[in-house]
């Protein structure tokens, strides 16, 4: 039955709207304090590299345990304004980002809100709205009229990919967000399943364009979303999960013919991929090897002549068409496949099963994502979404890979792993 906010308020009153299971507060502190002390020995005991690659998963627990209290303790009814202050707070921290007002502050001092306003070209009692609600967050500290940074401003001072990121999630990613209620009446309430029918195209009046279309049209954005790619692939190894010591073994054998390709890598962009395999695993002929995308990016990878690509071939190919070489030992695609639907993957994985050979492999090189999973992976699958994109549980790659013709014959990393290989054959 539908409640009236009077019917709220009454039963926020009679204390039973934190009757959850979370209402065991002494509990839920004890876990916190718990929580913490793990934290502080695995600082005290680990290596700096550790802290970078471990780190983010400690302080996830300290959080997660943290917001269980903040859950317990804040009626749902006040629900509606954490979501409104998420919003504000964001839109300050990027219109500050914009008007360069992060860097104008010392960052070892502080400056008052006039001087700010002019070093800015910002109007004073607009410029002091947006403080009050960052000062308020946290984020920037005031004292009388005087504005000084705080550690969660500093990040904001230079141009950093901290910065980059923010920005684009505010700019590519938001606009699809406010966006989908109105898209998902038009195109139905399902997941899209064409690219050219993208949400962000949709949010930006451009519908009939894929995400990679609208944002070509600007190379400003454009280049600050590649710099949040680099950053996010930065993070994530591209070899180790799978052993790539046999390609090199079977070159050699008599029976593999010495004009066969050995390895192709599609969608491989500036070539980090291929060179890092090639550089670690001996006896791949780089001469046998492809470095396969979009014309406009190979153009680029051959003008940046990275020595790594010496000798390893260069070929201009789109995967949502036939593909080129035939035959080769094994087909590798790494993180193109997140980037699409359903259908559109089938198209290219069919593309690619239809160029293999009866022993080709493919290697589709992806997150897999558990079911359910965590709420960070979660949220990344929400921005693939507006992308026109999709993160994927196992199920989800079977299902893809057996449309398109292929079977899973391996599965190499596999949940929780920040990339896994999903190897492949023909059926
Ligand atoms: C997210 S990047 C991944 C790049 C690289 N594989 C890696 O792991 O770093 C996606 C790549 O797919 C390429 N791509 C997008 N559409 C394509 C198409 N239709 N045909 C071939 N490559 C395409 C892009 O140019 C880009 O290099």
């Amino acid at each position: 039955m539908d409640k009236s906010a009077q019917d709220w308020v009454d039963q926020i009153k009679g204390g039973r709207g934190m009757s959850r299971p979370g209402d065991d507060l002494d509990g839920l502190v004890a876990s916190l304090a718990s929580r913490v002390r793990e934290y502080k020995v695995f600082l005290s005991k680990s290596t700096g590299a550790e802290q970078a690659t471990k780190g983010r998963f400690q302080r996830a627990r300290v959080i997660k345990a943290a917001q269980q209290i903040i859950s317990a303790v804040r009626p749902p009814t006040d629900q509606w304004l954490e979501h409104g202050h998420h919003a504000v707070i964001f839109t300050a921290v990027r219109l500050y980002i914009k008007w360069r007002v992060f860097p104008a502050i010392p960052i070892d001092g502080q400056v008052g809100m006039d001087a700010l306003a002019e070093k800015t070209g910002v109007d004073v009692a607009l410029l002091t709205r947006i403080a009050w609600v960052l000062v308020g967050a946290g984020i920037l500290s005031q004292k009388e009229n005087q504005l000084a940074h705080t550690p969660r401003s500093e990040v904001y001072a230079t141009v950093n990919p901290f910065a980059a990121m923010t920005q684009m999630v505010f700019d590519d990613l938001l606009t699809g967000f406010v966006a989908m209620p109105k898209y998902f009446e038009l195109h139905g309430r399902k997941e899209p399943t064409d690219k050219q029918l993208s949400i962000t195209a949709f949010a930006e009046g451009a519908p009939g364009l894929s995400f990679w279309e609208v944002m070509n049209r600007d190379p400003e954005r454009m280049k600050n979303f590649m710099t949040c790619m680099g950053t996010i692939d930065a993070m994530i190894p591209i070899t180790g999960s799978y052993h790539f010591g046999w390609v090199g073994e079977r070159a050699k054998s008599p029976n593999c013919p010495r004009d066969r390709m050995l390895l192709v890598d599609v969608g491989g962009a500036q070539g980090k991929a291929i060179m890092a395999i090639c550089g670690e695993t001996p006896g791949i002929d780089r001469t046998r090897c492809v470095l396969q995308d979009l014309p406009e990016v190979i153009q680029e990878a051959r003008l940046q002549n990275y020595p790594g690509l010496d000798g390893i071939r260069m070929v201009e190919a789109d995967f949502f068409h036939e593909q080129p070489v035939k035959g080769a030992l094994v087909y590798y695609i790494r993180r193109c496949v997140h980037c699409y639907n359903d259908n559109d993957c089938v198209t290219i994985l069919r593309n690619q099963a239809e160029a293999m050979a009866d022993d080709s492999r493919l290697l589709i090189t992806e997150k897999i994502i558990e079911d359910i999973p965590p709420v960070e992976v979660a949220m990344i699958d929400f921005y693939m979404l507006c992308l026109g994109g999709k993160e994927r549980t196992i199920e989800g790659f079977e299902m893809i890979t057996s449309r398109a013709g292929l079977k899973i014959i391996g599965v190499h990393g596999g949940k929780g792993m920040p990339i896994s290989v999903i190897e492949c054959m023909k059926v």
